[in-house]
Order: structure tokens, then C-alpha cells, then sequence
């Protein structure tokens, strides 16, 4: 599988390239990523964040208007935008909808036959992509990386992650979100996905695909969760985020906001304009600086920030 560079920009020190490879799990059509290096990839492998976008977005939405690159740059870590979805599958009335299939692939894995050769986000994102860069010799350290997105792409951020630390397996070192769907059993995008998707519809999804079931299921496994939502968010508003149902059943299994901190900021919507706001908390916080980040990692000084345990 080989990675080709459709193009490569000059950003804070480091460097942004756009690749293009053919996917076996999104049943062998083409798929774009974006990759920020920061400067000190140059000297030693470096941690890594996969941002995960929301509906309607590629992988240029959140590289472009999310404000990441610099605090990345700063912190001396890797960033990686993957794509929503598959792209040309040619699946009959995929891009009917601007909730559920072409950009709005939910990261899951299909089960219902209609879609289950190419709609495979969770093992694009969680296996074959952090394959493909790793296979390219990209300097970067997958025993350290993390996970957060934005909407659909912060429930799959959340699940990724939920899943990750009730399987034991320990991949990612923490999560974040921006306004992420957050108990998608219960909202009409993530009934549409899930019914879409899966064989099993909304059962199925209640068990592996929804971050409030998820939560629910923790003993007491230490976790690192910063979530934010704009109170003037419409799509909050109409009942599509429920951010306070996750918070709910956090604090009734015993997660204090220490480990599960969930931010209401006042009068922000569901934009990039309160996604770049908050973008560099995100960047700074959630990278738990003392065992992602070390000084043998670089020759170059990393800014080190305090971050939300301590905010
Ligand atoms: N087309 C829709 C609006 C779609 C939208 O707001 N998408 C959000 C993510 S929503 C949850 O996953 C987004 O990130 N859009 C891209 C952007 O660059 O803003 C409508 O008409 O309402």
C-alpha cells in the first residue's frame, strides 16, 4: 500500500502534506489524510493526535479553520486528519443525505451488507491508517498518540477512546471534543446512522458506539476527557449533542472533573469559529506533557503548558 503525497506546505516550522492511498478496508477506493509534522520530527519520532472531523467534512476542514498547527508546532507533536468517509464507492443514494453516508460516515464499521465493504471508519482510523504511516517511515510514536474531533467526529473521538480503555488495551492516552454527539442512541443523526449502518441498528450501536452506554460500563478506570459545547449551538439545542447525559452518568459512576471535565462555554455555536477558539486547549491540555512529550524527544525546547487538571 503505497502512500502518494498530493502536496506538501511549509507551516509553524513544520510541514503539512496531503497523502492519497487505496484502502483495503474501505473496500479499495482512494483515501486522502492530512499529516502535520512540527519541526522536531526531523530529529526522533514524535506523539501524535488524529483529529476526527465532523458530517460534511474531508480532511481539509479542520486542517485549514481548526487553528491546530501552531500549538502542535509548539508541543512538538504530529497531527493527522483523516477523511469522514469513503469517497466513490458508488453505492446507491450514499450522498442522498447530508447526515449519514458520502462525509458522514459515523466511525463505525458497517454491518449491514448495503455497506459493510466500504464503510469502515473505526478500522481506517484505528488500525489501517496508523498502519500506512507507520509502514511509510514517518517519524512518528504510536505508543504515545491520543485522539479528539468535533461533533460526529467527537463521538467517535469519545467511543475510540471508551473502547480502547474498557478493553485494556491502553492505544490512546486521552480524548477530547468539541461538541460531540455525545449519547447517539438518543439523537435523530445517530438513529439514522446506526440504523443505516449496522444490522443491528440501534441495539447494536448501545454496546460499542455510544460514548454515554460506554461510560457507564467504567469501574473507576483512570480516564482523560476534556470536552467543550457552545450553549448556543442549534444543533445542542435541538437535542442532537446531549453532552449532559454523558455527564450525568460520569459523575454517577465517579468521575470527577479531574478526569472528565465537561466545559458549557456561553453563547459559542457548533462552528470553527468556536473550535479555533478553544482549539489550542485542546492541543495543550490533553497532552498529558509528562509522559507523552520527554526531553529526549527533541533538540528543540517544547513550550510546555499547564494544562486543564490544573486550570
Ligand atoms: N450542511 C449542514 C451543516 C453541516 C455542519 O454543520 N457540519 C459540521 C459538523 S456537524 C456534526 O458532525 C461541520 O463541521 N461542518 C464543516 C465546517 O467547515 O463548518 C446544514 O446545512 O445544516
Amino acid at each position: 500500500m503505497s502512500l502518494e503525497k498530493l502536496s506538501v506546505n511549509r507551516a509553524f516550522g513544520g510541514e503539512l502534506t496531503k497523502y492519497k492511498f487505496k484502502s483495503e478496508v474501505l473496500g479499495g477506493t482512494f483515501a486522502q489524510f492530512n499529516l502535520f509534522l512540527p519541526a522536531n520530527a526531523a530529529y526522533g519520532k514524535v506523539p501524535v493526535l488524529f483529529y476526527l472531523s465532523g458530517l460534511t467534512c474531508t480532511e481539509d476542514n479542520a486542517t485549514q479553520k481548526g487553528c491546530f498547527l501552531g500549538p502542535a508546532a509548539q508541543e512538538g507533536i504530529a497531527l493527522i486528519f483523516p477523511d469522514t468517509s469513503p469517497r466513490g464507492a458508488g453505492i446507491e443514494g450514499e450522498a442522498d443525505d447530508w447526515q449519514f453516508g458520502v462525509g458522514a460516515g459515523f466511525y463505525v464499521d458497517a454491518t449491514n451488507p448495503k455497506f459493510a465493504k466500504h464503510y469502515n471508519m473505526l478500522s481506517f482510523v484505528t488500525r489501517e491508517l496508523p498502519e500506512v504511516v507507520q509502514a511509510a517511515g514517518v517519524p512518528i510514536d504510536f505508543t504515545r498518540q491520543s485522539i479528539f474531533g468535533h461533533s460526529m467526529g467527537g463521538h467517535g473521538a469519545l467511543t475510540i477512546y471508551l473502547n480502547s480503555v474498557l478493553k485494556g488495551t491502553k492505544v490512546y492516552r486521552s480524548a477530547s471534543a468539541f461538541s460531540p454527539i455525545s449519547n447517539p442512541t438518543k439523537c435523530p443523526w445517530g438513529e439514522r446512522a446506526f440504523t443505516g449502518f449496522l444490522q443491528g441498528g440501534i441495539e447494536e450501536a448501545r454496546d460499542k458506539y455510544d460514548a454515554t452506554e460506554l461510560i457507564a460500563k467504567m469501574s473507576k478506570e483512570p480516564l482523560h476527557i476534556l470536552i467543550d459545547y457552545g450553549t448556543g449551538d442549534n444543533f445542542y439545542k435541538q437535542g442532537q449533542l446531549l453532552p449532559e447525559n454523558f455527564l450525568k452518568v460520569a459523575r454517577d459512576v465517579g468521575y470527577d472533573e479531574v478526569q472528565v471535565r465537561v466545559r458549557s462555554q456561553e453563547g459559542y455555536d457548533h462552528s470553527y469559529y468556536f473550535i479555533s477558539t478553544f482549539g489550542a486547549d485542546h492541543i495543550h491540555c490533553m497532552f498529558f506533557l509528562p509522559y507523552l512529550v520527554t526531553e529526549n524527544d527533541s533538540p528543540v525546547p517544547i513550550k510546555v503548558h499547564a494544562n486543564f487538571l490544573k486550570a
